[in-house]
């Protein structure tokens, strides 16, 4: 039972800000959001699309450019350890999605991570020519897809999430999912999926984007081949922070990615002619590493040193439950569904509410201070990084969101014209 449960459960009065006070009292990760840097006067329900600033991060970049640039030069790639950065990064990140720091690195974006493992999955199990895929999947997904299999002459088969254990057949040679979906907040059970499309003898890729720092994940314990994610939302590396790429131990040594650089090779600085890839998981980088973004994400990510992902997990489902509650507590006068699942288990870390006229009243939101956003074509996305919001937060900001409703103040011409960039 969680927080939010615990709390209201023996009671069938209405939720107070007062109840949400009380719950900040027993937060125990509460002190962790003076690790970040937000406005005052935001309520911040967009870490899923970019994350908040970690205080630890401003003055990590100024030693990294006013002293390790600046002064250091090229020696820096040894003397101050930018070399193995891509290494020491996947490695803390490992801990954070249940893999060995040895079978996760940083590089490049998530496409292009998402292009390198498709190509190397479908090379693993030559014979079969299916990439299996869900509609509904962040469009970069799809597209990599679609262009790997027609790069490669495979067919890329998308279904509808409900179907995807049913489409596991033998031709498949790869699943694509992305475990919590962008637009839904819907996970998939990814010890089940997995296991599933092993016994088919699929291998499987999950999208972590809206997992990793949003809720535990135990690839290990999945048995998963291989992952992906984004640096830049909940693990809080700031804009066009690297992606990492996960690839299970056991598959490190037949794993051949198509973008041979030369940072994947066995010996880098011998500058051979011949492409020999490197043992291990450093097999899959390209090119040098984009060290500021490598720097901004490492200082951003001991936010979560010593947080107990579980304890994460039980706040992160308090909050989503009590914004849900709230929804339905405050608005049901105002024409709102729910996209997300009631069921704490089959939920990531984000509440998607639809509306007709989501767009404007997302733009008035924004205006008043509370940053979720919209997505095509009706939804309201609001995401809960449970590091840095509170429960009075979501109280607050659905005060503010009833305030848009009852004031009508949305239908004005400002917040209907105004064009979405997010
Ligand atoms: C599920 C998912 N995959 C991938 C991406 C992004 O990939 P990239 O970092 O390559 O832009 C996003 C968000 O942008 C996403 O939500
Ligand atoms: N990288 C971005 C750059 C600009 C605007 C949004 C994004 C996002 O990440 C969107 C996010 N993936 C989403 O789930 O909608």
């Amino acid at each position: 039972m969680n927080i939010v449960s615990q709390s209201l459960s023996s009671s069938a009065a209405p939720i107070s800000r007062a109840h949400c006070l009380a719950m900040d009292a027993a937060d125990t990760l509460a002190s962790r959001r003076d690790l970040f840097a937000l406005p005052q006067d935001v309520i911040y329900l967009d870490g899923n699309s970019l994350g908040a600033m970690p205080k630890a991060v401003p003055s990590r970049m100024t030693q990294a450019i006013e002293q390790e640039w600046a002064v250091g030069l090229i020696r820096s790639w040894n003397d101050a350890d930018w070399y193995p950065a891509p290494q020491r990064v996947g490695g803390r990140i490992a801990s954070l999605i249940g893999a060995k720091p040895n079978e996760v690195i940083v590089a490049d974006s998530t496409s292009v991570n998402l292009f390198k493992l498709l190509v190397s999955a479908l090379r693993m199990r030559a014979g079969r020519n299916v990439i299996l895929g869900e509609n509904g999947n962040f469009p970069t997904d799809a597209y990599v897809a679609s262009g790997v299999a027609e790069l490669t002459g495979a067919q890329h088969r998308a279904v509808a999430p409900a179907d995807v254990m049913a489409a596991l057949t033998e031709d498949v040679a790869v699943l694509t999912l992305t475990h919590v979906n962008y637009k839904s907040g819907q996970a998939y059970d990814m010890a089940a999926v997995t296991r599933r499309a092993h016994e088919v003898g699929a291998l499987v890729i999950w999208d972590l984007a809206h997992t990793a720092g949003a809720m535990p994940c135990d690839l290990n314990g999945c048995e998963a081949d291989f992952a992906v994610g984004c640096g830049y939302k909940y693990l809080n590396g700031g804009p066009g922070a690297p992606s990492f790429v996960f690839v299970a131990e056991r598959h490190h040594e037949s794993v051949r990615q198509p973008i041979t650089g030369w940072h994947g090779h066995a010996k880098p600085f011998e500058f051979t002619q011949t492409y020999v890839p490197a043992p291990g998981i450093d097999r899959m980088l390209v090119g040098t590493a984009p060290q500021m973004g490598l720097f901004a994400l490492e200082a951003a990510l001991t936010a979560f040193d010593g947080v107990d992902m579980q304890a994460l997990r039980a706040k992160s489902l308090a909050l989503t439950e009590l914004f849900i509650r709230l929804v339905d507590q405050e608005l049901s006068e105002h024409g709102f569904g729910l996209a997300t699942p009631r069921e704490a288990g089959l939920r990531g870390s984000q509440v998607s509410l639809t509306h007709a006229e989501g767009y404007a009243i997302v733009q008035a939101l924004i205006a008043r201070g509370v940053i979720g956003d919209f997505r095509a074509p009706d939804i309201l996305r609001f995401g809960f990084a449970a590091l840095y919001l509170s429960h009075a937060d979501v109280w607050d900001a659905i005060a503010t969101l009833k305030d848009v409703m009852v004031s009508g103040i949305w239908r004005s011409a400002e917040f209907m014209a105004r064009k979405a960039v997010t």
